[in-house]
């Protein structure tokens, strides 16, 4: 099918189960997309990324811009092949890791002047620059270009920059064009004020796009302040349309954040915080590096299908992240990817039983506090 679509297939309260159909594959949500932000999921093989169950993961257009640029990506065949994953991939539009890591940058109506935190070179972003950089990397989900507003911010200036990320929402929908079988998402703005919220996710509405993020959190506000954004805010997206929450989280972010009716997430925390020793389980988090494992002959997790779970022990990955092998930073991301998806797995399945509160319970029964 050379469509983009998404079916709900069922709900159990607030959380969904289904299914994004794209021409490069499906896509079974709730779903978690690993970052694999300058054309790698850092210390992985793309199939071992497709072994741990991911159906789609990010690109990031303001790394790839700047090295080795979007035009010869594009020369070379675009992202899939150059990176070569064949599956889906959602590319974010560059404004956020401007924020967050370009240096003297320059912010205007007509986008975000900035100079490169890798040789100090002078770009511009605007809507039109990024839809053509997404275009030119060839990924299948393309996100708006926007801003989030940096913490601590007035309700004044959530309000006027939500308003301008939402003139960009159109510019990024009049420049995207007829792009068949390609998605073009919009990213609600409004921080944590439920009119701002309103507003934008209105103007969203009328412009119409394939996909709505909710935008603007995970910057610091805390998971309090997060879960009552989210007891509201995707209900304002379009029921029949993909709900993704950017930059989440945890994994106990990444249920809640389901059971509040979102249906795709990313961050980097599993791949981030497995090069630095933190591994998630079904209870709780272990820390690789503490000296208590390095006598222990027991695997990671005996209810997990990973290479690092099933062929070797605690010991031994306790051993290679002390001598920093790379190995190490291997096995831990992998383990932890793996975790993630099959959290997500056990998350669809909950819904489709109509077992998700059971599910929720199970999991923070499971996790015991600190190290385990
Ligand atoms: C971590 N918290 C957080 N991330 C946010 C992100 C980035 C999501 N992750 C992108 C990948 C990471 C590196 C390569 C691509 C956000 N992105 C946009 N465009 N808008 C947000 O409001 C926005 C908000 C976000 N909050
Ligand atoms: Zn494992």
């Amino acid at each position: 099918m050379s469509k983009f679509s998404f079916e709900l297939a069922a709900t159990d309260g607030k959380a969904r189960t289904g299914l994004i159909s794209t021409p490069r594959g499906d896509i079974r949500t709730p779903a978690f997309m690993p970052v694999g932000t300058a054309a790698t999921v850092k210390a992985m093989l793309p199939e071992s990324v497709a072994a741990t169950g991911a159906d789609i993961l990010l690109g990031n257009t303001y790394h790839l811009m700047l090295r080795p640029t979007a035009e010869r990506i594009d020369r070379l065949g675009g992202l899939h092949k150059f990176m070569n994953w064949q599956k889906p991939i959602l590319t974010d539009s560059g404004g956020f890791q401007v924020m967050s890591l370009a240096g003297l940058r320059k912010m205007s109506e007509e986008g975000v002047k900035f100079s490169s935190h890798i040789d100090g070179s002078k770009h511009m972003l605007t809507p039109e620059r990024s839809m053509e950089i997404q275009k030119l990397l060839g990924s299948d989900i393309v996100m708006c270009f926007d801003e989030c507003p940096a913490l601590p911010a007035s309700e004044e200036e959530v309000a006027a920059s939500m308003r301008m990320s939402m003139r960009w929402a159109q510019r990024s929908r009049d420049a995207f064009g007829d792009r068949p079988g390609h998605a073009l998402f919009g990213i609600q703005q409004g921080g944590v004020t439920q009119e701002l919220r309103a507003e934008s996710a209105e103007k969203l509405r009328e412009i119409g796009f394939e996909g709505y993020a909710v935008g603007g959190l995970a910057v610091g506000e805390g998971q309090e302040a997060m879960f009552g954004v989210l007891d509201y805010a995707p209900d304002m997206l379009p029921e029949d349309k993909p709900r993704y929450l950017m930059g989440v989280g945890k994994p106990d972010d990444i249920v809640g954040a389901v059971a509040r009716g979102i249906d795709m997430m990313d961050c980097v925390l599993p791949s981030r915080s497995g090069r630095t020793g933190q591994l998630f389980t079904r209870k709780g988090v272990v820390n690789i590096k503490n000296a208590r494992h390095a006598d222990d002959p027991r695997p990671l997790d005996e209810a997990c299908s990973c290479p690092a779970c099933r062929n070797y022990s605690r010991a031994y990955l306790h051993h290679v992240f002390r001598a920093q092998e790379m190995i190490s930073g291997m096995l831990l991301t992998w383990h932890n990817l793996q975790y993630y998806q099959d959290l997500m797995q056990g998350m669809r399945d909950a819904i489709a039983a109509g077992t998700f509160a059971e599910f929720q319970k199970t999991f923070h029964e499971e996790r015991a506090n600190g190290d385990i």
